[in-house]
């Protein structure tokens, strides 16, 4: 039987103190029930001592969150231990977890205090919260730059005082691998009751070894791991709750050792984190980033259609990723291209590969991406030419102030013929968007708009990207240009062209079948 390692995820505590606004009452609830369904063993979801709102987000998700433990954080001061003992009164399962500095440093300068002060601090906190449940932890905060005989008196200690968990966090993320295993073997051989507590650990991310430094004490016999979703936390994170998760899983053949989380719901968490706490994930993340399953490369793309595993550890749907992704870039090779247009339902006999394969460099090298509307377009009209484009700006002309609403005129060549329209908005983008709109008769559904400067300072261009939905059909509209309006209505105007060649290419489709 593998040793089962402890989940404590802190994503609500540790994890929020990272944020630029805190958490209110109903996201963290949201949260908590998120996490929960993630299986994890204990939930620290607050500071109750903090705040009026955070003891009434502990006390009621202690209420109404059911499964895993959940955990208040307190320093080791009396009316710390009391608010968090009662917010954490409705919970089946409640943890106190109290710590103080122990590291020289945080002694003199911070605490200015000596150990043995401490020590009789956690000691005390340690018997106080016992009055409030039998599942106590306690924290030497900075232990990773703590020395070994510091660590094993207190630890010794705070056992005896009743402590069950006992965690040694690198609290500034400042030890090496090798550095955290010697320091829990030190533990493990030299504390004479560390049989009656679980080990943990609590890895921060400055050196980014968060994860590897709690694998490391995993190795050496740790049995609790604190981590947080999408490794959000103080400064650069904490240790990332779905990479643990996902090493334990992958290589229990090297690790012997196993977690209770259930890993398909680890996307719809860190979706769901990253947009609360308004955190966006980097995306080539490890396990949740949306590169973290996508290839682009040719070789990458063949190998993974003959064998999924030549370039995926894991399938994307052991952690709640619907499916892999294979972009369409420069970079791609024939192979993609075959296997996608397959898919959308053509025949190799429809298109010769040579000359799309060329024209879909062409395209590649200009745009970037190439989406499933470029390949069938290249398939019926070979290549993409942008003078037969049917809408063609002809200029923009927009107003704002700040005390009225604004308003925007629009001239665009309609099969060589202007067209002008006129319209107002909440800003001028939206007044110009109307115009065209009633300009090309066709409403279609901005389901993103990206503003980006492209170039330096206040001569830099503004680049939009548009995500377009028109009949069921997403569109990417891309637009330069000095001035925002015109790079809005630059790429509004890309996305209509595209529509029409779409529609073009369908029409073209359906007369070659009746044919
Ligand atoms: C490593 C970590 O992540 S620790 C957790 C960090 N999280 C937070 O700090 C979020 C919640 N914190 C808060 O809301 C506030 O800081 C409070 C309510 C805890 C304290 O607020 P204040 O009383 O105004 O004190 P302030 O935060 O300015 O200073 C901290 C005090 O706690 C002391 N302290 C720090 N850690 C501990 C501890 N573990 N045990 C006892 N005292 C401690 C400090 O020495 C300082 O004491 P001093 O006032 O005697 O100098
Ligand atoms: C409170 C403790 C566990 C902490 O967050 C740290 O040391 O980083
Ligand atoms: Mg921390």
């Amino acid at each position: 039987m593998q040793d089962k390692v402890w989940i404590f995820d802190t994503t609500l505590r540790d994890g929020e103190q990272a944020l630029k606004a805190s958490l209110t009452e109903e996201d963290k609830i949201q949260l908590a029930h998120t996490i929960s369904r993630l299986n994890v063993d204990v939930m620290e979801v607050g500071f109750p001592v903090s705040s009026p709102a955070d003891f009434r987000a502990v006390q009621r998700i202690a209420a109404e969150v059911k499964g895993p433990a959940i955990c208040g954080l307190a320093r080791a001061v009396s009316k710390d231990i009391d608010a968090c003992g009662e917010a954490l009164k409705g919970a089946e399962q409640r943890r106190i977890h109290t710590f103080i500095a122990t590291s020289p440093l945080h002694l003199e300068h911070k605490l200015r205090m000596s150990l043995d002060d401490a020590t009789n601090m956690a000691i005390k906190a340690i018997s106080q919260a016992r009055k409030y449940t039998d599942d106590v932890e306690f924290s030497c905060e900075d232990a990773g730059r703590t020395p070994h005989a510091d660590l094993c008196r207190i630890v010794e200690a705070a056992i005896n005082a009743g402590a069950s968990t006992i965690n040694l966090p690198d609290t500034v993320g400042y030890v090496t691998p090798d550095e955290y295993a010697a320091m829990i073997y030190h533990i493990r051989n030299n504390v004479p009751n560390i049989d009656k507590a679980r080990l943990s650990v609590h890895c921060h991310n400055d050196l980014g070894l968060a994860v590897a430094n709690s694998i490391a004490a995993v190795q050496a016999g740790a049995r609790q791991i604190e981590c947080t979703i999408n490794g959000i936390g103080e400064r650069a994170g904490n240790c990332s709750l779905e990479e643990v998760a996902m090493i334990m899983k992958m290589r229990q053949d090297h690790l012997k050792v196993h977690t209770d989380i259930r890993s398909e719901e680890i996307y719809r968490a860190s979706r769901q984190v990253a947009k609360i706490c308004n955190m966006p994930v980097q995306p080539n993340k490890a396990i949740v980033g949306e590169n973290a399953f996508a290839h682009s490369s040719g070789i990458h793309q063949d190998g993974v259609l003959k064998a999924q595993n030549t370039y995926e550890i894991m399938a994307p749907e052991t952690v709640g990723v619907p499916s892999n992704q294979l972009n369409m870039t420069s970079r791609s090779g024939r192979h993609v291209i075959e296997h996608r247009l397959t898919e959308l339902g053509y025949q190799k006999s429809d298109y010769d590969m040579d000359s799309l394969y060329e024209s879909f460099l062409a395209l590649a090298d200009q745009k970037g991406t190439v989406y499933d509307y470029d390949l069938e377009a290249m398939i019926y009209f070979n290549q993409i030419k942008d003078k037969d484009e049917r809408y063609q700006l002809q200029f923009v002309n927009a107003s704002s102030n700040s005390q009225s609403i604004a308003s925007a005129t629009v001239g665009i060549a309609l099969n060589g013929e202007l067209k002008q329209e006129a319209a107002t908005g909440n800003g001028p983008v939206e007044a110009a968007f109307v115009a065209i709109e009633r300009i090309t008769g066709m409403a279609v559904e901005v389901v993103e708009y990206n503003l980006d400067a492209t170039g330096k300072g206040a001569s830099s261009l503004g680049q939009v990207d548009i995500i377009a939905k028109f009949d069921g059909k997403q569109y990417h509209g891309v637009g330069l240009a000095a001035d925002i309006v015109e790079a809005s209505v630059r790429a509004m105007i890309r996305v209509y062209n595209l529509i029409d060649r779409a529609q073009k290419v369908s029409s073209l489709k359906q007369q070659r079948k009746a044919g």
